[in-house]
């Protein structure tokens, strides 16, 4: 079933005719099962046919309308998961596809598993079951005016008083006040507030509360407490929908229950109990919505990709010498160069972020039976994923933009505000530089314990093959050798293992680790991105030995795969040369392939896109509707402007008709 919701006439169909597979056993390869299909398919219709979750205005509303229209559509969505009992896979769709950031993202995505993952079980069974019904909303209020990357230094304070038996939150500083958290400004009830615990005039670090911050009957701050939003943020629409907050308290006390003791507790006395779990599973919450952030990747990703790759299509430029037809800007092959590796790296994302999904809840399984051998691991795997991933994607819908040229800029292709809400993602949940130091402190760590002989595991286990990795050539010789998995495997292995030894020998020339590590930072960012691409290039090779049904589907994806890995070889050539894992020759065949397989992409692309089954209501793009009818789209669209609204504008009179009326007073002119 293609997903139209656009005009009669489809454009696009010669485009859809020359593909060379399955369009609908490929949409089962992106959903990951025939259910996902269905349920992804039936959320976006049950999204697109209802008016409540019109968008089309939502760049021209002002920030007041803007946040009460996301409160409208909050509630209503909210309505309808409860009349139509949808299952939690469907309610989450359905969020996605209203598609308006929001309280709710927060309230699912941080407070409730905050909750989960921090709470004892008493306090689970008081508080989930609250939330659940949207009794209480909540927020993550972790970050600060003066800190946010650096969580122990957060400078909240919760002093626990025993002869109350409760905890004073307080802010001390300017710098302490809450500053960013989603929810917070003006939609949330409640809060999982990240503060310093003090107890017998000792301080023993951050640690979360739950504390109320506004009335339940009249939704006013509860004394002691100020609230705010923190003001508008870049773009029209996009993440203004959100009412990010500002919060201070002025010594609040909370029952000494509300602190999450699932990790530590202070008893009634004060006294101050660590279990013998890893302190890091504070940090839990984060690395949950980490992993779900590079799932979203792909969905942004191929979003950008999808309006990109069909408006090329119908987008003509030049023509023949003798006056034929215009060339359809996707035959540039300039064109394809830089579309066609977004295209395949949507598709890498996703892959990897079906994997990333399966790692973290094989960790939690592990957690459960108080195995934390893999927390490391699935730590430097979403953080790493999460920073890769991000920040490609941010570069990769800025350049879909140019890839449409002029009308790209224009709001109504979807891209501007696409762009505005996505690049934040670079930032929260974990600047994205400060991520990818940790993944580099693992790497290092894991490197240190190579001359132990201790093997590594997971997604380092190719460190143990150090031997051979530090000195092997490339054997490609044909262009066509770049085809072999085994020949990109390789050339990956090696290029990321000898950064990390680069790497670790120089820092171990430094007078200290410490300062070496600093010192050495910028190159143990690139060894850290290498280490992330060789995960996503190798989960995309495991994805294709898995059974893949469907006509010419393994064949497209083997295609994408090779113009993913290739195409980071020829972006990052300068590592694979300069770590001698190939030569200026390989580099340069490897190039030369990459033009095939581009060749190979070109007859299918439309198909390729159509495969993410997007509807014309998630695109809310002109430039990317299903049948291709741009124009009249484009024209329609300008014509609802409010400039539009009347033919002589506002202003006409006060600042416009005395300038043309005026005498003029200069004599020389
Ligand atoms: C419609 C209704 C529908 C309803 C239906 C239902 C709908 C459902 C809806 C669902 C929607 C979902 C969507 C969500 C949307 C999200 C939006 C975005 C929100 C954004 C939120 C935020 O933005 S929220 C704040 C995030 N703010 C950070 O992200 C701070 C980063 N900053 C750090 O994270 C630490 O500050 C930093 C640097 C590690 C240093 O940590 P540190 O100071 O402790 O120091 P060290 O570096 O020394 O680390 C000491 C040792 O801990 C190890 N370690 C460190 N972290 C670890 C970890 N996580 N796990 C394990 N181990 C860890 C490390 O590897 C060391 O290990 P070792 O000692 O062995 O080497
Ligand atoms: C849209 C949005 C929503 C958010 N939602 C929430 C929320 O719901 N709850 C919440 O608690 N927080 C939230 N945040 C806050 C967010 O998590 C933080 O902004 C983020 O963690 C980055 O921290 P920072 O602002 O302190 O950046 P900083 O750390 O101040 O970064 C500034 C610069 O310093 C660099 N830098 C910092 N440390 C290092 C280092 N050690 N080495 C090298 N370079 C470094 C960074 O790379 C960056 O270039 C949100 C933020 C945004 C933008």
């Amino acid at each position: 079933m293609a997903a139209v919701d656009g005009g009669e006439v489809d454009h696009l169909a010669g485009e859809r005719a020359t593909a060379h597979f399955d369009v609908d056993a490929m949409k089962v390869a992106w959903a990951g099962s025939r259910h996902a299909v269905e349920v992804n398919d039936r959320m976006a219709r049950l999204v697109a046919s209802d008016p409540v979750f019109r968008k089309d205005t939502r760049t021209m509303l002002s920030r007041k309308e803007l946040f009460k229209d996301t409160l409208k559509k909050a509630a209503h969505a909210w309505k309808r998961i409860v009349e139509l009992r949808l299952t939690e896979e469907e309610a989450n769709l359905l969020r996605l596809y209203v598609d308006q950031p929001g309280y709710v993202d927060l309230h699912w995505g941080m407070f409730v598993p905050a909750i989960k993952g921090q709470g004892t079980e008493e306090q689970q069974k008081k508080w989930v079951p609250m939330a659940y019904k949207f009794q209480i909303i909540g927020c993550y209020a972790q970050t600060e005016l003066g800190h946010g990357s650096n969580v122990q230094g957060l400078e909240t304070t919760a002093t626990f008083d025993p002869n109350t038996d409760e905890f004073v939150v307080h802010s001390p500083t300017l710098t302490s006040s809450k500053w960013w958290p989603g929810g917070l400004g003006k939609a949330s009830t409640h809060a999982v507030v990240y503060a310093r615990l003090i107890t017998q005039g000792k301080d023993y670090g951050i640690h979360g509360f739950i504390v109320q911050l506004r009335s339940l009957d009249d939704h006013s701050p509860l004394p002691g407490i100020t609230l705010g939003d923190i003001g508008g943020k870049f773009g029209s629409g996009a993440y203004n929908s959100m009412d990010n907050g500002v919060l201070r308290f002025d010594h609040v006390r909370i029952p000494r229950d509300q602190m999450l003791m699932r990790l530590s507790q202070v008893t009634r006395e004060g006294k101050y109990v660590h279990s013998d779990v890893p302190k890091q599973l504070l940090y839990g919450t984060m690395v949950y919505v980490r992993q779900t952030i590079v799932a979203d990747a792909s969905k942004a990703l191929s979003r950008a990709v999808c309006i990109a790759v069909r408006y090329s299509a119908i987008r003509k430029q030049f023509g023949s010498q003798a006056g034929g037809p215009e060339t359809q800007v996707l035959n540039y092959k300039t064109q394809q160069s830089r579309l066609f590796p977004l295209l395949a790296s949507a598709y890498a994302y996703r892959f990897v972020g079906e994997w990333l999904k399966w790692l973290y809840t094989d960790v939690m399984q592990k957690l459960e039976a108080k195995d934390y051998s893999t927390l490391p691991e699935a730590h430097a795997c979403t953080a790493g994923l999460k920073s890769v991933t991000t920040s490609a994607t941010a570069d990769a819908i800025e350049e879909c933009r140019k890839l449409c040229g002029g009308h790209g800029y224009l709001n109504s292709s979807g891209l501007p505000e696409l762009f505005a809400v996505y690049v934040p993602a670079c930032t929260y949940e974990g600047d994205n530089v400060v991520l990818l130091l940790q993944v580099a402190r693992f790497l290092m760590k894991t490197v240190s314990q190579l001359a132990s002989g201790k093997q590594p595991v997971g997604t380092t286990a190719y460190m143990g093959n150090i031997q051979y990795l530090m000195q092997c050539k490339s054997a490609v010789n044909t262009a066509g050798d770049w085809l072999n998995p085994a020949a990109i495997k390789e050339v990956f292995e090696a290029r990321a293992l000898r950064m990390a030894v680069n790497c670790a020998q120089n820092i171990s020339k430094a007078p200290s680790q410490e300062e070496g590590f600093s010192e050495l930072s910028p190159d143990l960012l690139e060894s850290a991105v290498a280490h992330v691409q060789l995960i996503i290039v190798t989960k995309f090779f495991e994805k294709l030995q898995q059974d893949i049904i469907g006509h010419g589907v393994k064949e497209q994806l083997q295609n994408l795969c090779n113009i993913y890995a290739l195409f980071l070889l020829h972006k990052h050539l300068g590592d694979f040369l300069s770590t001698g894992c190939i030569t200026p020759k390989q580099g340069a065949l490897a190039n030369e392939q990459l033009g095939r397989l581009y060749a190979q992409v070109r007859p299918n692309a439309v198909a390729l896109v159509d495969a993410f089954d997007y509807t014309d209501h998630y695109l809310s793009s002109v430039l990317g509707r299903y049948d291709g009818d741009v124009y009249p789209a484009l024209y329609a669209e300008a014509w609802k402007d409010p400039l539009n609204e009347t033919v002589i504008p506002d202003g006409y009179q006060e600042h416009l008709r005395p300038l043309l009326k005026q005498q003029l007073k200069f004599s020389r002119l």
